[in-house]
């Protein structure tokens, strides 16, 4: 057998853990897969002392993650500790510069500095892999790199955020309070250290921007995906969508079109028995249509330590194996600028709003949408309460920006109560 692979790992949170505990569980397993041993040679995370429920005592501690990836004894370092600037990115620079391989798991780092830090693995010649970047333990970069890509991507779309999964299909199902999903989801191992990224689509959409990269060979661009979270779906939004036949799902949908590239990430309501429907707790979904395979889904878990490590090791067992892959597909400096265009696909809409207690109030909503071009499906009205009544209505398929018109409209009728809201079907 030949020489080891030495490696580093920088944050002994819930990924470090979940990778060490792999390591340690199936040595002779992976030096068999990987042709050679893999071996933990150092390790840094911000407290020492931690009981983390390991012995890491084999192990040399390094305080700084820098120092870390810059030891001259190892050959591959691991970044698990998050981040999209600091210890993680000044560590990962270090490593690469150094000419050690990075594997991390940070897709906040790769959304904001991927095509310059993939660009300096390939000067260097080192390999840069992140398949837990993206829907965690799910291979969806290695389907894309290496089984899909004699394809031409028609559109990659899926849910990416096993957070918010969680605590959509908890509140539904268990009845729970956000709250009380949200620290579920959290005892689970799912949140970002700053939970906002996953709650606001922030985590999810940098997914995406990753995922849109590879699928149409461009540069990463973040700043161009539409983000919206699920800050604003509320429990009436989730039962009044069930009693219509639908689930919401925080949905990223990449597609190049005749405009450009469009990337959104925002809740969407999809059928209940479709597959993306019936995606329970933390589990993502990742739909890849390309022109010669057609469609394939990918499911599985999408957060949380055995996954996500599942994904991390996969990674350093390719490059114990030699593989050695340009980390978005193709070379980082053939990756092009993609023009950002804004969704502008037409879907069907279901728009929830209060009308006042009138006569012809319907009406008068019914014809802002006509107005605007609009044709409506189907409508739901509920009994009055407080002299204003629910109405659920699904529209035919239309444009957002349609649909902005008619809303602006409905301002003006006087029988409109409060907000309404509107939320893009996907009948994927
Ligand atoms: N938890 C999950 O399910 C998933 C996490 N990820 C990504 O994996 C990375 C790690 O996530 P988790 O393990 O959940 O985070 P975590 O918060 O559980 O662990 C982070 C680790 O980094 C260490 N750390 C923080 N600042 C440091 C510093 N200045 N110097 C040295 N160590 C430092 C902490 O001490 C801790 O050990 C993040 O980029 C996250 O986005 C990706 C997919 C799934
Ligand atoms: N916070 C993320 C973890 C994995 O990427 C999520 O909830 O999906
Ligand atoms: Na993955």
């Amino acid at each position: 057998m030949t020489a080891p692979l030495r490696i580093a790992i920088a944050g002994l949170g819930t990924v470090g853990i979940g990778l060490i505990r792999i390591l340690q569980t199936h040595p002779q397993m992976i030096a068999a897969r990987a042709g050679r041993p893999v071996e933990i040679v150092a390790v840094s995370a911000r407290s020492k002392g931690k009981d983390r429920g390991l012995d890491l005592s084999a192990y040399a501690w390094e305080d700084d993650p820098v120092a870390l990836a810059r030891r001259d004894d190892i050959d591959l370092f691991v970044e698990v500790i998050g981040g999209h600037e600091g210890p993680a990115k000044e560590a990962t620079e270090a490593a690469i510069a150094a000419g050690h391989h990075v594997v991390t798991a940070n897709k906040a780092l790769l959304a904001h500095h991927g095509n310059e830090i993939a660009l300096a693995a390939e000067e260097t010649g080192v390999a840069l892999r992140f398949e837990a970047a993206v829907a965690g333990g799910i291979p969806v970069i290695k389907a894309l790199t290496e089984g899909l890509a004699g394809n031409e991507i028609a559109r990659v779309l899926g849910v990416m955020n096993g957070t918010c999964n969680y605590i959509l299909t908890r509140m539904e199902d268990a009845g729970l309070t956000y709250e009380e999903a949200f620290s579920e989801a959290d005892g689970l191992g799912y949140l970002e250290a700053d939970p906002t990224l996953d709650v606001g689509g922030i985590d999810a959409g940098h997914k995406l921007a990753l995922l849109a990269a590879i699928a149409y060979g461009t540069r990463v661009d973040f700043d161009a995906v539409e983000l919206e979270g699920i800050g604003s779906v509320t429990i009436e939004d989730i039962r009044q969508a069930a009693d219509m036949g639908y689930k919401i799902k925080l949905l990223g949908v990449a597609q190049m079109t005749g405009r450009g590239l469009e990337q959104r990430m925002s809740p969407c309501l999809v059928p209940d028995t479709s597959p993306l429907g019936q995606l329970e707790g933390g589990t993502n979904m990742v739909v890849i249509e390309g022109d010669a395979v057609g469609q394939i889904v990918l499911r599985g878990a999408g957060a949380g330590a055995g996954p996500t490590a599942s994904a991390v090791i996969g990674d350093i067992i390719d490059i114990a194996r030699g593989l050695r892959l340009p980390a978005f597909g193709q070379p980082a400096a053939s990756l092009r600028r993609a023009r950002a265009a804004r969704a502008a696909v037409p879907a069907p809409y279901y728009l929830r709003m209060a009308l006042a207690d009138k006569p012809g109030a319907l009406a008068k909503i019914a014809a802002c949408l006509g107005e605007a071009g609009i044709s409506i499906d189907r409508m739901r009205q509920y009994g009055h309460v407080d002299q204003s009544a629910p109405v659920l209505i699904v529209t035919h398929k239309t444009t957002r920006s349609a649909l902005d018109e008619a809303i602006d409209a409905f301002s003006g009728t006087g029988v409109l109560v409060g907000t309404p809201v509107a939320i893009r079907i996907e009948n994927v």
